[in-house]
């Protein structure tokens, strides 16, 4: 899951830029960019790193102009490399730079396709820089200059038939403007806000509301799917629908886990969802174990704790925070190997004793997906003299491959894959498993919004809503990026050329 921001302003935006990607560093640790633009120029930096360790004041410094877009990424295709942090660029037509979140279905057949006929080349292996081809291809075939608001709707008209998958993207045309879309499902989030500041209107777009929050920007709605909106130099915001057949599917894992609570997604309060996955759980907890023995319910911080918290409150009893997290570690989720995610929970999770001492222990997760939290932290809860050690996850068994912007590419990775509720206790060391069922995780979330008729929920269900993800698919995306091959690939990295980074 990545973040994604635009901003055009009035006044510099590079601070603006900074602070609403470093508010939506939760969506994507691995790498960051800022590209702004000044006198018809871009200035781009983009590295590994966090935000904070990307942007030195001297490259604060070369960001000037106060239009610009930015980026934190979380690599879900291709590679790791530095080469393909985001935002990417290409020169032709005008000059145009792209953000995207999501992930493409169709990668491949497309970028055969782009090479044929219209002889562009890919430098990387980004889904994100083909589709910014797809962009600039179809920008090119508009007679008109400059381009009008109609020849912009139309290429993103022409974006969404030939790109599948999940998009939500920003991007900057040079001596034109920021065009925002969300592809037809609506599955990765976007939303508008808008300020006026002496008497200017500007606008912005980011992945979650609280980005907008956090640099003053106030909310004015979520981009709608299959929609563009497009922001000229001047600030005149237009807007219109370019999908045939739009349908909102938001994918229910950005409830899960991948939003902070304090954002809206489509209307819906992350926090809400979060406390009503809460209740729920506690209520099946209620009837299904009627007779349990749970001292205490405990979180394993961080997200899964608004949960946490209305279970104990269902099930009228107490709520210890037993586990302190080290604010210096990250997300271990979206860290990109295996190994590194297993050596992150102890380095992020020490036991308090006294919660733990001869009590039974209802320990709480968000979700369960390779398994590598409850299995450390059931571990840690017994050495710290926990009695029994229950486990109950606010989301349902991810059972399916993520196909649309997640990294879980190999259904064997995932801890529920093939196995029922008993066999995955038994291999995380449980004395008690329960999970959400999908329907009250769905109702969960669809409280805050019952216009949302549908949800992407394809790790827990197996149906992929974009209609094209069949099992050859699925195979080819975990030969591609498997741990084992992407171990494979760390080597070939080194060989990437970093084109286009001017602040090294
Ligand atoms: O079964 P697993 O493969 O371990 O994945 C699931 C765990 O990973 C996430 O935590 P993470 O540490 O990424 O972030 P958090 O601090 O926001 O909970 C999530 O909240 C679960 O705890
Ligand atoms: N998680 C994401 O949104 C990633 C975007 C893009 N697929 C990349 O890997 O860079
Ligand atoms: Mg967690």
């Amino acid at each position: 899951m990545c973040g994604i921001v635009g901003i055009v302003g009035s006044t510099p935006v590079n601070q603006s830029i900074y602070d609403a990607l470093t508010v939506l560093q939760h969506r994507g640790q691995d790498a960051a960019g800022i590209v702004t633009l000044e006198s018809n120029r871009f200035r781009l930096r983009k590295a590994n790193g966090l935000v904070r360790d990307v942007f030195e004041a001297r490259h604060m410094q070369r960001l000037q102009g106060s239009v610009g877009i930015g980026h934190v990424r979380y690599p879900t295709a291709g590679s790791s490399s530095a080469s393909e942090a985001q935002p990417f660029y290409v020169n032709s037509p005008f000059g145009i730079s792209l953000a995207h979140n999501g992930n493409l279905t169709n990668a491949a057949d497309i970028e055969e396709s782009l090479f044929k006929e219209a002889r562009r080349h890919v430098n990387t292996s980004s889904d994100s820089e083909i589709l910014l081809n797809i962009l600039a291809n179809q920008l090119e075939k508009a007679a008109s200059y400059p381009l009008s608001p109609n020849d912009i709707f139309s290429a993103v008209r022409a974006v969404h038939k030939i790109v599948s998958g999940a998009y939500a993207v920003v991007a900057m045309v040079i001596g034109h403007g920021l065009i925002a879309f969300r592809d037809p499902n609506g599955i990765r989030p976007l939303c508008l806000g808008r300020r006026e500041v002496d008497g200017k209107v500007e606008y912005m777009v980011a992945s979650e509301s609280v980005a907008l929050d956090a640099v003053g920007f106030d909310f004015v709605r979520d981009v709608a799917p299959g929609e563009a909106v497009y922001i000229d130099f001047n600030s005149e915001l237009y807007t219109e629908q370019c999908a045939e057949n739009p349908a909102l599917h938001p994918c229910i894992f950005e409830f899960v886990y991948f939003a902070r609570p304090d954002s809206f997604i489509d209307k819906v309060s992350v926090y809400s969802a979060r406390v009503c996955m809460g209740q729920k759980l506690g209520e099946k907890i209620k009837r299904e174990w009627y007779d349990h023995d749970i001292d205490v319910v405990i979180p394993i911080p961080e997200t899964s704790c608004d949960s946490a918290l209305e279970i104990a409150r269902t099930l009228d009893k107490p709520y210890r925070q037993g586990f302190v997290k080290n604010r210096y570690v990250g997300r271990t989720f979206i860290m990109p190997g295996q190994h590194m995610r297993r050596k992150s929970v102890r380095r992020k999770l020490n036991a308090i004793r006294s919660e733990f001492k001869d009590k039974n222990v209802l320990l709480v997760d968000d979700s369960i997906v390779r398994g590598t939290t409850s299995e450390q932290i059931i571990e840690m809860a017994r050495e710290a003299g926990a009695r029994k050690v229950y486990l109950a996850s606010a989301a349902p068994e991810v059972r399916f491959p993520n196909v649309y912007g997640i990294d879980m590419p190999s259904a064997n990775e995932l801890i529920a894959h093939g196995r029922e509720v008993d066999e995955i206790c038994k291999m995380i060391g449980a004395d008690g498993l329960i999970f959400q069922d999908l329907d009250d995780l769905v109702a969960a979330v669809a409280d805050g919004n019952p216009d949302i008729k549908e949800f992407e929920t394809s790790v827990f269900s197996g149906t992929y809503v974009t209609g094209d993800v069949n099992q050859q698919y699925l195979d080819y995306l975990e030969s591609l990026r498997s741990e084992d091959s992407k171990a494979r690939e760390i080597q070939q990295d080194l060989a990437n050329l970093e084109l286009h980074n001017e602040g090294v």
